[in-house]
């Protein structure tokens, strides 16, 4: 039985975050994501998680300036004592919101820095925040996302995204694939999905082109699902894509 878990900051748009949690329950997810959190009061937040009876199973670090087209902090050098704050802030909010996992976005690679110290400032990052989060029992998940889309993205891949979480050597921690970013760059999804099945902490969805619900693009998600199931994959799967109609118009594919 695959989980499925509302993308908050995908999903049900047309209407406030907060109420968006209610939207999901009365479309029969149990759980939800987003991207953040922190405009909002955390009392508030597990208000409305409560309310709607669901879980809250992922968020993301602080990401700098997502509206300057800032996509994550965690390779920048100068931006280390904010990625440090960060996870101050959001160990608050996965401890209120009992979330199990966090995912941590690498950032652009900036101009004329480097690129084995943007990785060695990854590493140290991530080991920071999955040392912060191992005594709660949380996990640190970190994502590749495409190119395509955020242009100077350090970490675009599977192969190197595990690399660097292999450097960081951390127990709780794991990588987030999401097949929409997975599809873009490298393809290969069934066997990527099996071979890096035991670092996976999280999946995310949406097919390609055009990132929308799946039956919209070139995915064969029925395949996938079926694989999945085969291959004992036991955790969430976000629903992190842009509906192309109404947002409860857009879960025929869902099983
Ligand atoms: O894939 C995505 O876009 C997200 O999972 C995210 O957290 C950052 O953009
Ligand atoms: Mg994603």
């Amino acid at each position: 039985m695959l989980r499925f878990s509302a993308n908050l900051s995908f999903l049900f748009l047309d209407r406030p975050f907060l109420d968006r949690f209610a939207a999901a329950a009365a479309n029969g997810f149990k759980a939800v994501e987003f991207h953040f959190p922190y405009a909002f009061p955390v009392d508030e937040v597990v208000d409305a998680a409560h309310r709607a009876a669901v879980e809250v199973v992922l968020f993301n670090f602080p990401a700098g300036d997502w509206a300057a087209g800032e996509r994550g902090i965690a390779c920048l050098p100068d931006r280390v004592a904010e990625f440090r704050e960060g996870v101050e802030l959001a160990a608050r909010y996965a401890e209120a919101l009992a979330c199990p996992r966090v995912n941590c976005l690498a950032g652009r690679r900036p101009d004329g820095v480097d690129e084995a110290l943007l990785c060695a400032t990854l590493v140290d990052n991530l080991r920071h925040a999955a040392d912060a989060f191992a005594p709660a029992g949380r996990q640190v998940l970190m994502e590749p996302l495409n190119t395509r889309d955020t242009p100077g993205f350090l970490i675009d891949r599977t192969a190197p995204a595990l690399a660097v979480l292999d450097a960081a050597d951390r127990p709780n921690q794991g990588l987030q694939y999401d097949i929409y970013h997975a599809q873009v760059m490298e393809g290969d999804l069934a066997r990527t999905l099996e071979s890096a099945l035991p670092r996976i902490g999280h999946i995310q969805l949406a097919d390609n082109p055009g990132r929308h619900q799946p039956g919209t693009g070139e995915i064969n998600f029925p395949f996938l699902f079926r694989h999945l199931k085969a291959i004992g994959y036991e955790g969430w799967i976000g629903c992190e894509y842009v509906p192309t109609g109404p947002t409860e118009d857009s879960f025929e594919w869902m099983v």
